[in-house]
Order: structure tokens, then sequence, then C-alpha cells
């Protein structure tokens, strides 16, 4: 059979609303064997990486998966704890905060999941037991505030993917950024705020998003632009001047020119100018991981000191703060209008008593 089919779908079953919330994903432990396959599936993604499929193969599987599996393990394994990968225990608690929300709410009739774009637990494997339970309406949330081919598009394409092989697709409704939500502007503002009342203020606050090659930029995707809008939301929103704060991009991979200016850079240089502390903030990341915890706690923190500089802090991702699971409520509940509402059950319970009637 070319498409699968629905096999546990009877009349009687009532229509759920389903929430699929993702992030990028991460490997399944902090080793050189468990890093090869994540790193083989997410730096074979197209969206990724567009360079040409042949010359990019031979790359990928004849020098970066020989080297960078150990690397990139040996940085993990600093970030690991007990419950595991702190993307991945992140987002779980995100979802089941966001369930526990919704479900308050609508009731039952919600059905909220996470699934991981790379690795586990897989988006296919998420929506099949999804529609298992009855979901006929799905939105998807990626948890991207700013758009991006390469992360927000890739997801997409692997709902589509997944909907290519089904012969009956729910109702979709695909969230595509919330760079300047006022909400998400407001709890990140109030995350520095907080941040400054613990610690008072530093010389600079810096604005650290993940980085993609220039080209992307200059082919038209927005994502730079929104970066620079949600910097220019928050500042405005604390009241800093231009001179107080600066955007930067960080973890660049491979030799091509990405945006700029670079975090690591940046930090390098900022010392010699006289600016001896510093905070960053990561808008870009919705929950902690390698790039905030390790890359920019760990790594950037070196280079910063080793350069003159005296103070560094870095303010952490929102996480599962209440502001967080109310800005994500809020973004669901923005994308349910018409959903949400028991008429669609109703109708199928009439249906299926008018069946029942004619046998
Ligand atoms: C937040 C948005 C992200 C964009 C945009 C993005 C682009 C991008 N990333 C790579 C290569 C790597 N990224 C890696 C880790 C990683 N990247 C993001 C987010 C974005 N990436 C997150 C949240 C994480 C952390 C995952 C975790 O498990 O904690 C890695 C893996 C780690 C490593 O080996 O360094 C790679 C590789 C490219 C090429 C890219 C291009 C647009
Ligand atoms: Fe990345
Ligand atoms: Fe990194």
């Amino acid at each position: 059979m070319k498409y699968t089919s629905s096999p546990n779908f009877t009349h009687k079953q009532a229509d759920k609303v389903g929430v699929l919330i993702t992030n990028l994903g991460t490997p399944n432990a902090p080793t050189k064997q468990a890093l090869r396959p994540y790193l083989k599936e997410f730096l074979s993604d197209p969206r990724v990486v567009e360079i040409p499929r042949l010359l990019w193969w031979m790359i990928l599987n004849l020098v970066i998966l020989n080297i960078r599996p150990k690397r990139s393990a040996k940085a993990y394994a600093t970030v690991w704890d007990e419950k595991g990968s702190p993307l991945l225990v992140h987002t779980q608690n995100q979802a089941n905060a966001v369930r526990e929300k919704l479900q308050q709410q609508w009731g039952d009739n919600i059905v909220v999941e996470f699934a991981m774009r790379y690795g586990q637990p897989a988006i296919s494997d998420t929506i099949e037991q999804m529609l298992q339970q009855g979901v006929r309406k799905l939105v998807v949330l990626p948890l991207y505030p700013q758009y991006c081919a390469s992360t927000t598009g890739s997801t997409f394409d692997a709902v589509a993917a997944d909907f290519q092989t089904r012969r009956w697709i729910p109702e979709l409704r695909f969230v595509t950024q919330y760079c300047d939500n006022p909400m998400f502007i407001q709890a990140m503002a109030d995350k520095i705020r907080q941040h400054w009342q613990q610690h008072t203020r530093a010389d600079k606050l810096i604005f650290s998003y993940h980085g993609i090659p220039k080209r992307y930029l200059l082919n038209g995707d927005p994502y730079h632009c929104q970066c620079y809008k949600t910097t220019r939301l928050i500042a405005e929103n604390l009241g800093l001047s231009s001179s107080e704060y600066l955007t930067t991009f960080q973890s660049r991979f491979g030799r091509e020119e990405w945006l700029k200016p670079y975090t690591d850079h940046t930090l390098k240089a900022l010392p010699e100018q006289g600016v001896k502390s510093v905070q960053i903030v990561c808008p870009g990341f919705s929950a902690d991981c390698l790039e905030t915890i390790e890359e920019i706690g760990e790594e950037n923190y070196q280079y910063f000191m080793q350069a003159g500089g005296e103070r560094y802090e870095y303010i952490p991702a929102l996480n599962s703060d209440a502001a967080h699971i109310e800005l994500i409520a809020s973004l669901i509940n923005d994308n349910l209008h018409g959903w949400q509402g028991q008429s669609d059950n109703r109708l199928r319970e009439q249906l299926a008593k008018d069946l029942g009637a004619q046998k």
C-alpha cells in the first residue's frame, strides 16, 4: 500500500486537537558513537548545509564524520547531567507544563506532545502517535523565535515528509516565528531585569544568536533581520541606548563567512576597548543547550577573561519559566481559533448515531 491508513479509526472517536512542540534535537548520549548518527542526520539535511549534494556527501562522510563526533562528544559531556541532554530535558518540561495549562483550559480533547527534528523523539513517530489518539487538527510550534530556513523551514519539511506518506492528513497550522511577539519580548526583558536586580548591570549587554552562513541571508533568509528585530524590541523595552548593547552571532561551522559580528571575536576585542564587564543573553534559544551552556557559558567566558575582561555573566534561556509557558500557550491559543469548540465532536457523535440507526 502506497499510503499508510488509519487502522484504529472509529466513527465514535472524538476529534482531537494536537499540539506538537519541536526543537532541534540532540544526541542520545555524549559519546562519539552517539554523535555520529546524530551529526549525520543533522548535517545531511540540505536545509542546513546548502552545498551541491555530491560534494557535500564526500566532505561529510570522508572528513567531518571522522573528526567531529569525538570533539562534539567532549563538549556534550560537559553539559550532560543525570537526566540527560539539557535541550531534551527542557523541551520535555516545557511540553509537560504547556500540556497541563492547555488541558486545564480545553480539557483532554487537546493532545500536547514534543518532538525533535533530528534524533528522538522523531517528528514522524510523534505525529503517528497523535493521530492514533484521534488528532485531526494539528498545530506545530517549532520553538525557534526567529524564522530560519535551516531550522523552521526544515521542521516544516519533516512534517510535510510525514504527511506525504499518509492517506488521511490532518488539518495543519504551523507557527513560523514569534520574534516580535509582545509576550516574548516582555519575558526576555523581564528575565534580563531580574538578572540586573540580583547582580547589578554590566558595561554591556550582548545579544548573541546562533549564526548561519552569510550566503543564506543574501539568498533571502529573514533570520538576520528577525534577530535584529528581537534585539531592538528587547532593548527598547529595557530603555537601552545603542551604546549599551550589541548583537552578535555565535556557533560558526565550516570555513565560509557567517553572519557577523562574531560573538567570540567581539568578546576577545571588548576588554581592549575598555569594556571589562559583560552580560550575555541568547534570545534565539528557547532552551539552554550545548550552544548556550558550553559555548557561551564556558568557551566564550574563557576568551573574554583571557583578553582582560573582569566580569562575565550568562543570562539563562527562558526554559520552563512561568512567563515562557504563558507565551507558548498563548502562541498555541492564537492558532486554535475555530478549533476549540465542541461543535465538531457533537456533529461526529450525531453521525455515529445516524450510522448506528441505519444498521
Ligand atoms: C537557534 C537556531 C539555530 C540555527 C539557525 C542553527 C544553524 C546551524 N547549526 C549548524 C550546526 C550545528 N549546530 C549544532 C547544535 C545546535 N544548533 C542549534 C540551533 C541552531 N542551529 C541548537 C539548539 C544546537 C544544540 C543542540 C544540543 O543538543 O544541545 C551542532 C551540534 C553540536 C556541534 O557539533 O557543534 C552543529 C554541528 C549549522 C551548520 C547551521 C546552519 C545554518
Ligand atoms: Fe546549530
Ligand atoms: Fe557550538
